[in-house]
């Protein structure tokens, strides 16, 4: 029965090689019970939900691999409950793999056929998209790209097994083109590709369907999809008794000349989210207040790096300045929890001496890179980065032994240790000068009440992903 994985909490994400291990040890302790047959039946029960009342025929898509498979169950399930069905599927039956060659048995043995195009000039109540799955080895071109483009273009809802034909399961990297389905109905769990990158546009709404395997045959994976906050991603209830000092005091530096802006964001963010006194260090010494948040403090950047704080931001509007630095030098010997955004980043990434000294530290370092800046710091391009976001956001983990969040559609939160989770709020509303200065300043609100860094990064990215969007006036 396919489920809302949203619903789930921090459900596993797998990789192809670890969904090839689930199928390895389900047909070692079920020999003879494929789990294509679950697959096509789960997928012909939406099928009939998502088919539009029309009488028009349901349009299948079948692929060489097992994706065509599931696909070819789907068409005689739905064949059997009366649908018109027409499959197309330039496929060798001779060449199908085991489980899929035994589909296309059934599926002529139930006086299916199969069509080698798509046929011109009719229309759809649905596409059911079984083209390729997390078997996709490389670009989608030739007769297939014309058929996800035709499929891609009719009125009809679209819906995809197991992953959009064309998508990257692993990387959500779209592989010269992708089906854009209405629905997604995937198999045994989440994919990662579907969270990140080009997925959320690409796979429409999820479903999710185990197929009966049991928990246990699940191997350990190292992501997880960050649906919703855990108790480590909370922070305990304030105590009646308590004061300013209990909750931390952060310090943001930035603010040069022309970017100040991004400073006071940060710490209004960081008000707003509990910590319990925020200084500034702004760059451009002409700023002493905001008297929009009269909250903040103030302080020469030179003096709030070197300060006694429980956080320190460094990044928004800093510049790249001998004299950003220099502050970033002090800051990178301090014993103080970092979180480095924006031009620290950069300068961080144009200097070894500097990448040397953060990768030595043994407070907790965190980053927030979007995907150009993450390129910098890994000497690559930004496509290179969006290629494969989790790659790029592990690497930078590694490197600097630090907690990561690679910003963008599925922001990726890594950690030094290996582990990682792919947000999944937030949205293209977020895309806008200043979102990430915000989100800056609540990870130091976080990490000010004593959030562990890790958790502290995971739950602003999630946090900053909810927030009330008023999305930008349409013109
Ligand atoms: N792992 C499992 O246990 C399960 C797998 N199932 C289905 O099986 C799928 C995986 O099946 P496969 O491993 O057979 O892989 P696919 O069916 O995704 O595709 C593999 C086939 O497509 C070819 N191919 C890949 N990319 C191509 C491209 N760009 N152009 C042309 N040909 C290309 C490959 O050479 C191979 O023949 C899953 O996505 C899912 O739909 C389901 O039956 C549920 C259980
Ligand atoms: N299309 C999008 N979908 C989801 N989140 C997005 C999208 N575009 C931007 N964001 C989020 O908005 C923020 C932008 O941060 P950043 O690029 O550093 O902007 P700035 O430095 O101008 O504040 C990040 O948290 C990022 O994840
Ligand atoms: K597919």
């Amino acid at each position: 029965m396919p489920i809302d994985p949203f619903t789930l909490v921090s459900p596993p994400l797998f990789a192809a090689a670890d969904l090839r291990e689930i199928e390895h040890r389900w047909t070692a302790a079920h020999p003879g019970r494929p789990l294509m047959a679950g697959a096509g039946a789960a997928a012909a029960d939406l099928a009939c939900m998502l088919a539009r009342d029309t009488g028009e025929p349901i349009l299948v898509l079948a692929g060489p691999g097992n994706n065509g498979g599931d696909a070819l169950v789907t068409a005689r399930l739905l064949a059997a409950q009366g649908f018109r069905v027409v499959v197309v599927s330039r496929a060798d039956p001779a060449r199908l793999p085991p489980d899929a060659a035994r589909a296309w048995a059934d599926w002529r043995d139930a006086g299916g056929n199969a069509l080698t195009d798509v046929p011109a000039g009719q229309s759809f109540g649905l596409v059911v998209d079984g083209l390729y799955g997390v078997g996709l080895v490389r670009a989608i071109e030739g007769e297939d790209a014309r058929w996800i483009g035709l499929a891609n273009a009719m009125a009809c809802p679209r819906l995809a097994l197991d992953v959009p034909s064309g998508l990257d399961g692993d990387t959500g990297q779209v592989r010269g083109c992708a089906v854009r389905a209405d629905h997604t109905l995937t198999f045994l769990g989440l994919k990662p590709g579907l969270l990140t990158a080009d997925g959320p546009d690409h796979a429409g709404t999820l479903h999710l369907d185990a197929l009966g395997v049991e928990p246990d045959m699940l191997p350990a994976v190292a992501g997880s999809a960050l649906t919703r906050l855990e108790a480590r991603h909370r922070l305990p209830p304030r105590p009646r008794n308590s004061h300013k000092g209990v909750f931390g005091h952060a310090g943001v530096v930035g603010g040069a000349q022309g970017m100040v802006g991004a400073a006071l964001i940060a710490g209004r963010a960081a008000l707003a989210y509990g910590a319990g006194a925020v200084t500034l260090g702004v760059l451009d010494a002409r700023v002493a207040v905001d008297y929009g948040e009269p909250r903040l403090m103030f302080a020469p950047p030179e003096r709030l790096v070197a300060a006694p704080l429980d956080v320190l931001a460094l990044g928004p509007g800093l510049g790249q300045a001998a004299q950003a630095r220099v502050l970033l030098e002090t800051a990178l010997a301090s014993t103080c929890p970092l979180v480095l955004d924006a031009d620290a980043l950069n300068l961080l990434a144009g200097d070894p001496a500097l990448s040397e000294m953060a990768a030595r530290r043994t407070a907790p370092t965190l980053l927030t890179p979007h995907p150009g800046e993450a390129a910098r710091l890994l000497a690559c391009g930004t496509y290179d980065v969006q290629a494969d976001r989790i790659a790029a956001a592990s690497m930078l983990a590694r490197r600097f032994r630090a907690h990561v969040a690679l910003k963008g559609a599925g922001t990726v939160v890594t950690h030094p240790q290996g582990r990682y989770a792919i947000n999944t709020t937030g949205g293209p509303h977020l895309a806008q000068a200043g979102s990430g200065d915000r989100l800056t300043g609540i990870v130091v609100a976080l990490l000010a009440q004593g959030m562990a860094p890790g958790d502290a990064l995971e739950a602003a990215v999630w946090r900053h992903g909810s927030e009330p969007s008023i999305p930008p006036a349409a013109i």
